[in-house]
This record gives structure tokens, sequence and C-alpha cells, in this order.
């Protein structure tokens, strides 16, 4: 029998309760630890019984680290894993909107002598984006469109009622650096469309809150030497997380059963 691929999994909210559940009793990929701030040790030892729970990676017994937590666990947990030499996947994108952090990350992890993953997450086509990119893209536009109370507690509540929201209301309209940056937790997909095709100034943005619909409804429009594409993906959101959409769970999984897998797609 094959040893599993020891993970470290960061962060046990919407999407890491959701990968536990979907990693339990693989035989190739064992999480094995979980790491979250103090106050979320309890429920996470809840949610993964059997992992080693705590606030630090463990020093040493860990093969691949998957981060699913927010921006500031990048810099906590992945900078420092990458340059003692251990993989990462990272869900939360848009922390690359930070000017300067994407060099940091990418130094880190040739430091180590290893590789940070981003994960596509909630987005398709990120293939065909960066593919295209080798040809030459002349314009991509992203349009995100969530119902009103996934915008709660982001900027888009100043100047307005979102429960009040009577139609379909642009709440952001700009570059994908500054969306990432404004809506952590909103815009990681705007960072990871503008990272594989046009880059995070020349990616143009725009965020919507609709009180019509009840999916995440990603809109990614490119043109270029390879010709064009539209894409609209409707995502249903996590329980959990309304500002969440369940394919980034799927996205995570895929990403880490094709580092095991014989056959990867
Ligand atoms: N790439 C993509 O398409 C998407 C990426 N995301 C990213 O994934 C993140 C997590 O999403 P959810 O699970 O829905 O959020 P959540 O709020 O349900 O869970 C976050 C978890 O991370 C933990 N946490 C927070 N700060 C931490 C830190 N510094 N170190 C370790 N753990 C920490 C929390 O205690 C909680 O367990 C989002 O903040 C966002 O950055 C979310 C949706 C789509
Ligand atoms: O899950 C989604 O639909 C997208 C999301 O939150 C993000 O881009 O950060």
């Amino acid at each position: 029998m094959t040893t599993p691929t020891r993970i470290a999994l960061v962060g046990c909210g919407a999407i890491g309760t959701s990968v536990l559940e979907l990693l339990h009793g693989d035989p190739a990929l064992k999480v094995v630890a979980v790491v979250v701030p103090a106050d979320a040790i309890a429920s996470a030892r809840k949610a993964a019984p059997d992992a080693q729970v705590g606030s630090a990676l463990p020093a040493a017994g860990i093969d691949l680290v998957v981060e699913t937590a927010g921006h500031a666990a990048i810099e906590q947990h992945v900078l420092p894993a990458l340059a003692r030499g251990t993989p990462c996947v990272v869900a939360s994108v848009g922390a690359l909107s930070a000017t300067g952090f994407a060099e940091k990350l990418e130094a880190a992890a040739a430091a180590g002598k290893t590789q940070v993953q981003l994960i596509a997450g909630a987005i398709g086509a990120i293939d065909a984006l960066a593919a295209a990119r080798i040809g030459g893209l002349d314009s991509v536009r992203y349009t995100g469109r969530k119902p009103p109370q996934a915008w709660k507690g982001t900027p888009a509540e100043q100047g307005r009622d979102l429960g009040a929201l009577a139609r379909e209301t642009v709440i952001f309209e700009g570059s994908a650096r500054e969306a990432a940056l404004l809506y952590p937790k909103n815009a990681n997909v705007a960072a990871t469309v503008s990272l594989a095709g046009l880059g995070l100034d020349r990616t143009m943005v725009r965020l919507i809150a609709d009180p019509a619909t009840a999916e995440n409804v990603h809109t990614v429009e490119a043109e270029g030497a390879f010709g064009s594409f539209e894409l609209t993906m409707r995502n249903k959101p996590l329980a959990a997380n309304p500002k969440t959409s369940a394919l980034t769970v799927y996205s995570a999984v895929r990403a880490l059963r094709n580092r095991v897998a014989a056959l990867a797609i």
C-alpha cells in the first residue's frame, strides 16, 4: 500500500469543512493537521477529530499545505511553509493583489525549491485564458453577481441598505487589483482571472448585488489573438457561507487529487 500524502489544512470554515468531508477515507490524501486561530480550535477539532489541530503548522510531517482560510493566512502560514520547502495549494488568490505579494510568494517558493499552486476556485476556463495569454490578449472583463446578503460585511454596505435593494445594483467598477483588495472574501475570482490573463491592473471588473439571483454568477469575456470567449458560471453558494461557491470546494479537491493521480485532468 502506498503511503498517503500528509496534508495540513489551513482554515476550517465553509470550504475547509467540506474539503475534509470529501477527503474522508481517501487512501492517497490524509489531512493530518488543521491550522486555525485559537478561537476556532474547538470547532475544528469537531470537524477533524483525527487530525492534530492548532494555531501553527507542525514543524515536520507535512507533505502539502492547503490554504482555505483567507488572505492573512497566506502571509502567516503559506509563506513560511514554502520557504521551508513544503508545496502549498492556495484558495485565497486575492491575496496576490497586494503590491509585491505575488513576487514575495514566488520568492518563498523558489527559496524552498518548491511550488505554490493557485486553484481556479469558483471560476472556470482558467486553462483557456492562460493559454490564450501566450498568443496575446486584448481585453478581459469579469463580472461578479451575487445576492445582496453575500455582500454583507463589505464596502458594498456603505451608503446603502443591502436588504432593501429592489433591483440589481453595481457596487464596484474598476481594476481587478482594487476589487480583490476591497472585497477579499468576494473577489478572489477577479484576481484569479487577472493573474491568468491580462494582469491585476488591466482586467476590468464589475461587482453586482442582485436581489433577483440566488446564485453566485461569474462572467468572463475575453478577446485576443486566439479569438474570443464568453463564460458564465451560475454557482450554488455553500449553505455555511453565502459568499462562497460550492465549486471552490470541488476545485480544491480536484487540485489535491491531481497531485497524486497517475492520470491528471
Ligand atoms: N478562489 C476562489 O474562488 C475562492 C476563494 N475563497 C477564499 O477562501 C477563504 C475561505 O472561505 P470560506 O471557507 O468560505 O470562509 P469561512 O469564513 O467559512 O472560513 C474561514 C476559516 O479560516 C479560518 N481562519 C481565518 N483566518 C485564519 C488564519 N489567519 N489562519 C488560519 N485560519 C484562519 C477561520 O477560523 C475559518 O475556519 C475566503 O476568505 C476566500 O479568501 C472563497 C471563495 C472562492
Ligand atoms: O465563491 C465565489 O463565488 C467567488 C468568491 O467568493 C470570490 O471570488 O472570492
